[in-house]
């Protein structure tokens, strides 16, 4: 089991002022002032993760002796690249620390994103870099000159590059790195890597968590997270009961200090079993090398289709059952074969609500499940029916993905088989908490600018 301390007591409650809606798109830019004392709480909490005595990733960046505690008037800027199996993004933070007593405020986040990750450049790793220096422009308008040099920029890699050959992660990660080093911010140690799975997942619970305000306080109702990216999947919780404690593999336990309590976190990332993955398991194209030109045909496409797919620097052909069986019965069977048996089930787990994010909520939000602006709350069997509807009638879904069904389905039998749901588990499909992504980049963020004593 893990462990780690995360922070210590904070007061007051969480305020979020709203602000306007970021439009939809790959592009949005969001400004706002928005004063959170979780920032505060992190402040601690990167003081106190840099006591910890186990080797942890961001061990080297979190200095002791920079815990902030006395601040004047200050604006400053972080830089975190999140490097995605489907997409690299920017996220450029805006900080203010007006005066002592005052709490950090997030005065507004920059975001870009560039199609397709780095992983689809695993030959061509120049080029690789070539996207993230575009998007690293960015960052040169947005950020004032005299900043630049106290701007830290960092970039995390996920499941894309898991999945590569440490040779070929390596030499991406090496141009990112060149890249860094000849833009005019400040490179820290380490700058460049890769996101361990477990580490994905408990800097997007701390960041739910806190933003919905579960993590300070007497009644602390803590909820779990569940994260659906193109190559990896994530389930974090906090188990209420001994029996979850003693059920659960060792490597699937994390455990810290914060505010006075400890928990005892469940999290786990499931190499190969994001939603894009899982389509190359599901058509039997998920082993590389076994690609040559063949067709991969499955139940979960329209009958007539014939097309080609990249993923990853790899084309794939694929098609539909011309001959065969198409619709949900026989998709789900397909499914299933990719999940069965691969997943831990927390027996507790059956009876919690969840928040849920990337595609789940992508796809509810193409199926009119949820609306894009708002999300939803949705209980596991609607993703079930939504399936169904469309798998059983393609033709009428023809605008959409040809993968619609095929998602879907892959969806409704994570939740189900995979993970063990109920039927009637909720999920609330979130994109955005007090206007803040459900993502690890703001946690990571946090940590990594007061690790280097930017925030004081
Ligand atoms: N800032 C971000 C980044 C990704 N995502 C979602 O994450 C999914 C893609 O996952 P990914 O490319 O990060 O893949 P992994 O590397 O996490 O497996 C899509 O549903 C994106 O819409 C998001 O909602 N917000
Ligand atoms: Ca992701």
């Amino acid at each position: 089991m893990e462990h780690f301390l995360l922070g210590r007591r904070a007061t007051g409650a969480l305020i979020a002022d709203p602000y306007s809606a970021a439009p939809r798109g790959p592009s949005r830019m969001a400004a706002s002032r928005l004063p959170i004392l979780l920032a505060v709480a992190f402040s601690s909490l990167s003081c106190i993760l840099s006591h910890s005595n186990r080797e942890m990733w961001f061990q080297d960046l979190f200095p002791p002796n920079t815990c902030p505690i006395n601040a004047k008037a200050n604006t400053f800027y972080g830089i975190m690249f999140d490097a995605g199996s489907t997409g690299t993004r920017i996220h450029i933070y805006t900080f203010v620390q007006k005066s002592p007593e005052k709490l950090i405020e997030l005065e507004g986040e920059i975001f870009e994103s560039v199609k397709p990750g780095l992983s689809a450049y695993a030959d061509q790793p120049e080029k690789g870099a070539e996207t993230v220096k575009r998007l690293l422009d960015m960052a040169i308008d947005a950020v004032p000159r005299h900043l630049w040099k106290k701007t830290p920029v960092v970039l995390k890699a996920t499941a894309g590059l898991r999945l590569l050959s440490e040779e070929k992660a390596q030499a991406l990660l090496l141009e990112v790195r060149e890249v860094f080093e000849e833009s005019p911010f400040l490179v820290p140690e380490d700058s460049v890597s890769i996101l361990d799975g477990s580490y994905e997942g408990i800097l997007a619970w701390i960041t739910v968590n806190f933003l919905t305000g579960q993590l300070s306080g007497q009644n602390q109702h803590t909820v779990g997270t569940l994260d659906l990216g193109g190559a990896s999947t994530q389930i974090t919780f906090l188990p209420r009961f001994e029996e979850t404690l003693k059920q659960t593999p060792g490597d699937f336990l994390t455990s810290f200090e914060m505010f006075n309590s400890t928990y005892k976190l469940y999290t786990h990332s499931y190499l190969g079993f994001g939603l894009k993955a899982a389509r190359l398991a599901t058509l039997g194209a998920l082993d590389m090398e076994a690609v040559g030109g063949q067709m991969f045909r499955s139940s979960c496409l329209p009958k007539q289709l014939e097309a080609e797919w990249h993923f990853g620097g790899v084309k794939y052909q694929y098609g539909g059952n011309k001959q065969g069986e198409t619709g949900f019965k026989p998709c789900y069977l397909e499914v299933l074969k990719v999940i069965k048996g691969k997943l831990h089930q927390p027996d507790e787990i059956r009876g919690s609500s969840f928040y849920a994010f990337s595609y789940y909520y992508d796809r509810a939000v193409d199926t009119n499940l949820i609306d894009y602006e708002e999300g939803g709350v949705l209980e596991v069997r609607d993703f079930e029916r939504k399936a169904k509807e469309v798998c059983d009638n393609m033709e009428r879904y023809n605008s959409a993905s040809p993968f619609l069904c095929m998602d879907l389905t892959y969806i409704t039998a994570l939740l189900k088989e995979g993970f063990g749901f109920r039927d009637s588990t909720l999920l609330q499909l979130t994109k955005k908490v007090n206007n803040i992504e459900t993502s690890w980049t703001l946690g990571a963020t946090f940590h990594l600018l007061q690790s280097l004593g930017i925030t004081y």
